[in-house]
Formats: structure tokens, C-alpha cells, sequence
């Protein structure tokens, strides 16, 4: 197969302008078409259908329609969240560019239902905290082009274009290229540069920044850029301020292909912004108050911060991520969202299983090196009460063993230091003194009741998303390599009798069905649990030869398809490409 990148079948189809169209009004529209390695294409099209595989390749292309928002129920009530938002809409103050607005009359005509406004309620029963605010687009804009003049320009990046289409400003770091003389205040047409096939060499840009557009033909990209305008808007700084500043609004949007509205500062730690299988996926774990929870890859927390407001706040939740700044992210999320049972560790999920031997040496008071620490309830305070408690110990000995109820938290002497610290000093808002944050040592097997591995991995069902060229099938084979030793840990550390969440935001099955696959013949003592609640489709079956490779990639059974969830971004749901696997845990064998 040739392996050298080009435009796709699904991108042609969707980037081809309309019969009878007229060039200049095609120019400036919003026709993406998502391009995919020529290997990668093939496996997805023998996976889904080429036909199936060309609708999700669109679907990918354009953000969703509506913003889906979880609310903090130990905050507030859905009702009282609901009539909040609607309130800010009818201000204008979700800047969605609509107002009062009911959804029939937004949409031109699609029937809506009496009483049902941009905002509304998520209708799949367990997700009653769930609140849906509506968007609109794709729209057709009309650019404000002299008569005989060109426009004043700018082109952005894909990553810039990718946020602006998710309802962002224009920021100074994204902006590639820009007209000559845009002046503070200037009306620009923003359109996007995206990777273009470079013969031998993959994938290139090919924008220096900061090249003056002419408005020309000969203008870098101009023919590329057809069908990639994303907007128009007022330049909020002049083009010799976008060039020389490091950062800040280079543009702010006006117009905009998709109108979506924008949570900055709303009802902060009140509701949470996040896609609806990320909601579903903590609900399926069905964490209960008092549990031990794992969140194995926890950053940015959204679904660490679902599991805690399920658990009423009570109980522990440990999680990792292995990135410092990340975990201090998790961290502020928790404080803000008023949540206090989030233990948050930076930990390389690879490593987080401690030796057994480690737990015999530990209460050896001459040669151990570290301290036994209980949580016989879990909430901020006995966090303290701990902290005290091992100080004290530590202050008579060099070890300090505190008696245990259920759980063990093993703190080394560092920390002991460390929360002496934090007791005289505070914690601070974002509770890691001094911006640090503890790492952790890992965990002994069976430690947790319920373990999520919300798995990094390709990323491919995020949206909108206008460039996939960068994946190759051997960049997909190493994230599922990847995902399989995170899962083996995870295997570890649940104990008999728990639960297993494993999910990704990717389309690709083997990150999903292959993943389950392997779960199921490497630990018998796994099986896929059904869901609640079910909201998504069901999974892929058989397997797949792939192109020019000497494996098989193994697949699904019927009966275990309809156990897992798909959500298909090209579904009438709108969402992204998330998948959600169940496993049960039978007794382990030694
Ligand atoms: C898909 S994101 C998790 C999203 C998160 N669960 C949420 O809902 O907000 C994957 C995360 O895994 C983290 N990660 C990747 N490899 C890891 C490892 N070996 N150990 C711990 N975290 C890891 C990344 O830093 C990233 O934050």
C-alpha cells in the first residue's frame, strides 16, 4: 500500500464544492475535510464501512452542537443550575450569539417541544445532573468585503482554529499570517492553515510566520485555504502588535460558522463543562459513599471530580497522573469544586503497584523508612487529624505507624516533613503547599474497590479536530501497547470482587475492542459487566488483518459488543468518540 500522505476519499468528498456553487461565494465557507494517513484510512474503512467511516470523518471535522454541563449536585440543584443558565442566556451572557431563543426557531423550523429551551435537561435516566445548552451551526457568514477591494486577513493555526470553533477568542501565538496595514479595530476574515502533503517528507504547513497576505493567488496557501474560513472578527491589536507580543486576544470573533456558548467564569465550581460519555463513564463505575477509588490517569479531573460528587464527597479517591502541573490542576479543581476526599499524587501509573515484600518490611521501626498511615474516615479534616498523629509519632521515633482501620497509605519521611510543614503553614487554596504536590510510592495489590483507567491514548474521537495525518498505524499500535501494561497494573490494584472502568476518546478499536480483547484471555478471572447508564452503541466484531502487517487484531463477540459502549460522533448524539468497557473482577488467581 503506499504509505505517502493524501487527501482522503472522505475529505474529497466532503471538501467538493456543491454543483453549481460560484467560486467566489465557495471561497468563503466552511467545508472541511479531515485527512488521514492512506494505511489508517484503510483500517478504519474495514473496521466501520467506507461509508460509515466517511460520515464519523465529517462528523470529526465540526464541533457539536450543544455544550453538555454536569452539575455539582453538593452545590447546587439542576433545577436551580437550569434556571441560572437560562437567565444568562436571555443577558446574552453565554456570548452563544442568541438569546430567548427556543430551539424550533433557532433551527429554522425543527420541531420543538413546549417548554424546551437552548437549555435542557439530559432525557437518559442516570444523568439527572446533566444539562444541555444548545449551539447552532454551521452557518453561512457573509464576509464584509469591499466591492473591488480584497479583505483584510488573517490565518490562524489548526490548534487556534480547532478552540476558536469551540467558541474561543483568537489568541497572539496562534495567529500564522496577516494582511498588511490591519489596523487596532480592522474587521479580519479568519481562516485556518491546515497540514498539506509534502512529496517523500509527510506533512507540512509551509506558513513562515508573520508573512504579509496580499489577498492574492500567489498569497502562501491561498487555494488550500478555500472552504477553510472559520469567521470574521475585529483585530484587537494592530498587525505589528500580533507579531511583536508574546500572547493575549489577537482577534475578537464576531461572526462565527458555529455559535456555541462560552462557561468562562460561570458558576464556577458549581457546574463542569465536559462531553457526555466522560459523565457516562464515571456513572458506570458506579462508585459508592465510603468506597476506595482509583483513578489511575486523572488530569484534568473532570471525571475524578463526577466520581467524588457520586460518592457525596465521602470515601477516598486517589489520583494520578504523572505530569506535576497536572496533578496541581486536579488539585484547584477539587478546592473550587468544594470536594475534599481527591488524594492527588503525581505517580507514573506503570510504576503504581508497590512489591509485597516492601508491605512485610513495614512496621520494623529500626529499618524502616516509613510510617503507616490509616484514614478511618475520609474527609479534610482527619486529613489533618493524620497529619498530626504521624507527626507526633515521627517527632519520638525516626518511624511512625499509625494505627489502621481499612486502608493503608504509605507516607515516607519526606512527607512526614512535609505535612509538619503544611500544619503550621496551612494548605493553601490550591491545598500543595509551596506548589508542590506529594508524589506517591504506589499501592500494595488489591487495594482499591473500584479502579478508572481513563486511558491516554489517540485522541481520535475528539472534536472538532481538522488534521488526523499525524497518526500512522504504527503510532496507534504503541498507545495500545501503552493502554495494556496501564490495565495490567490496574488488574493489580483492584481487589476481588471490584470493578474496572477502562475508556478512551478515541475511535480506534485497537484501543478499544482490542484492549477488551486482551483483558478477557490474559485474566479469565475478568468479565465485561453491563452498563448503566447505556447511552452509547454497541462495540465492533470479528477482527482485522492489517494492511502490510503480520498480526490479526482480535475484536469482539457478539454477546460481548453488546456489553461495551461506542459513542459514534456520527450519531444523531452528536458527541464525540469515546468508548467505555466493563469489567467485573472475580477472585484473582496467585
Ligand atoms: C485521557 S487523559 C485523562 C482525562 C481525565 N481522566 C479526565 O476525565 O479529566 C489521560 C491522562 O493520562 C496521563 N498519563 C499518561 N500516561 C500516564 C502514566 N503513565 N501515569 C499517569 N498518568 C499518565 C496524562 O498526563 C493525561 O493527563
Amino acid at each position: 500500500m503506499d504509505s505517502s500522505p493524501s487527501a482522503s476519499p472522505a475529505a474529497a468528498a466532503a471538501a467538493a464544492p456543491a454543483a453549481g456553487a460560484a467560486a467566489a461565494t465557495d471561497r468563503y465557507t466552511f467545508r472541511p475535510g479531515l485527512r488521514w494517513q492512506p494505511e489508517v484510512e484503510e483500517y478504519f474503512a474495514s473496521a466501520y464501512g467506507r461509508d460509515h467511516f466517511a460520515r464519523i470523518s465529517e462528523a470529526l471535522a465540526h464541533p457539536s452542537c450543544y455544550s453538555c454541563i454536569r452539575v455539582n449536585t453538593l452545590k447546587s440543584t439542576t433545577d436551580t443550575v437550569m434556571q441560572k443558565l437560562l437567565k444568562l442566556v436571555n443577558q446574552n451572557e453565554l456570548s452563544c450569539g442568541f438569546n430567548g431563543l427556543k430551539i424550533g426557531e433557532q433551527n429554522g423550523g425543527e420541531q420543538a417541544h413546549e417548554g424546551s429551551y437552548l437549555v435542557h435537561k439530559c432525557p437518559y435516566s442516570g444523568l439527572e445532573n446533566v444539562l444541555f445548552v444548545r449551539g447552532s451551526g454551521p452557518h453561512a457568514l457573509h464576509y464584509d468585503g469591499q466591492p473591488g477591494h480584497s479583505m483584510k486577513e488573517i490565518i490562524i493555526s489548526r490548534k487556534c482554529a480547532e478552540s476558536v470553533l469551540r467558541g474561543a477568542q483568537v489568541y497572539v501565538p496562534g495567529v500564522l499570517a496577516c494582511s498588511a496595514h490591519v489596523e487596532k479595530g480592522d474587521t479580519v476574515a479568519v481562516s485556518v492553515a491546515i497540514e498539506q502533503p509534502v512529496k517523500d517528507s509527510g506533512w507540512a504547513v509551509g506558513i513562515t510566520r508573520g508573512i504579509v497576505l496580499q489577498g492574492l493567488q500567489s498569497d502562501a496557501h491561498y487555494e488550500e485555504r478555500k472552504g477553510l474560513y472559520i469567521g470574521q472578527g475585529i483585530a484587537a491589536m494592530s498587525r505589528a502588535g500580533i507579531f511583536r507580543v508574546l500572547h493575549g486576544v489577537a482577534v475578537e470573533m464576531t461572526e462565527r460558522v458555529y455559535k456555541l456558548p462560552s462557561f468562562n467564569d460561570v458558576l464556577e465550581g458549581e457546574i463542569f463543562l465536559q462531553n457526555l460519555p466522560s459523565i457516562v463513564a464515571a456513572r458506570v463505575l458506579d462508585p459508592q459513599p465510603g468506597e476506595q477509588i482509583l483513578d489511575m490517569c486523572a488530569a484534568p479531573g473532570g471525571k475524578t471530580t463526577a466520581i467524588a460528587i457520586l460518592m457525596r464527597d465521602k470515601g477516598e479517591i486517589v489520583a494520578l497522573d504523572r505530569s506535576h502541573n497536572k496533578v496541581m490542576g486536579i488539585l484547584k479543581l477539587a478546592d473550587e469544586m468544594g470536594l475534599s476526599c481527591i488524594r492527588a499524587y503525581k505517580l507514573d501509573a506503570l510504576k503504581s503497584v508497590r512489591k509485597a515484600y516492601e508491605e512485610r518490611n513495614l512496621g520494623v521501626a529500626d529499618n524502616c523508612s516509613e510510617a503507616i498511615v490509616t484514614l478511618a474516615e475520609n474527609s479534610g479534616p482527619i486529613r489533618s487529624i493524620i497529619a498530626a498523629r504521624v507527626t507526633n509519632a515521627a517527632e519520638d521515633s525516626s518511624t511512625a505507624i499509625v494505627e489502621q482501620t481499612d486502608a493503608k497509605r504509605y507516607v515516607s519521611k519526606a512527607d512526614l516533613r512535609k505535612n509538619l510543614r503544611r500544619m503550621r503553614n496551612g494548605t493553601g487554596r490550591s491545598n500543595c503547599s509551596g506548589g508542590r504536590v506529594e508524589d506517591s510510592k504506589g499501592f500494595f495489590p488489591s487495594s482499591f474497590d473500584r479502579v478508572l483507567l481513563d486511558a491516554p491514548c489517540s485522541a481520535l474521537g475528539l472534536r472538532p479536530r481538522l488534521f488526523a495525518g499525524e497518526e500512522t498505524l504504527e503510532s496507534l499500535r504503541k498507545n495500545a501497547t501503552y493502554q495494556r501494561r496501564l490495565f495490567d497494573q490496574a488488574v493489580k490494584l483492584v481487589r476481588p470482587g471490584g470493578l474496572i472502568v477502562y475508556s478512551t476518546c478515541t475511535i480506534n478499536p485497537g484501543e478499544n475492542e482490542s484492549l477488551v480483547r486482551y483483558a478477557l484471555d490474559t485474566y479469565k478471572f475478568l468479565s465485561l459487566g453491563s452498563q448503566h447508564p447505556k447511552v452509547g452503541g454497541p462495540g465492533i466484531i470479528g477482527s482485522c488483518k492489517l494492511p502490510n502487517k503480520a498480526y490479526t487484531e482480535q475484536w469482539l463477540t457478539e454477546d460481548e459488543a453488546q456489553l461495551v459502549q461506542r459513542f459514534d460522533p456520527s450519531s444523531s448524539l452528536d458527541t464525540m468518540g469515546f468508548f467505555i468497557a466493563k469489567f467485573n473482577v472475580g477472585q484473582k488467581e496467585d
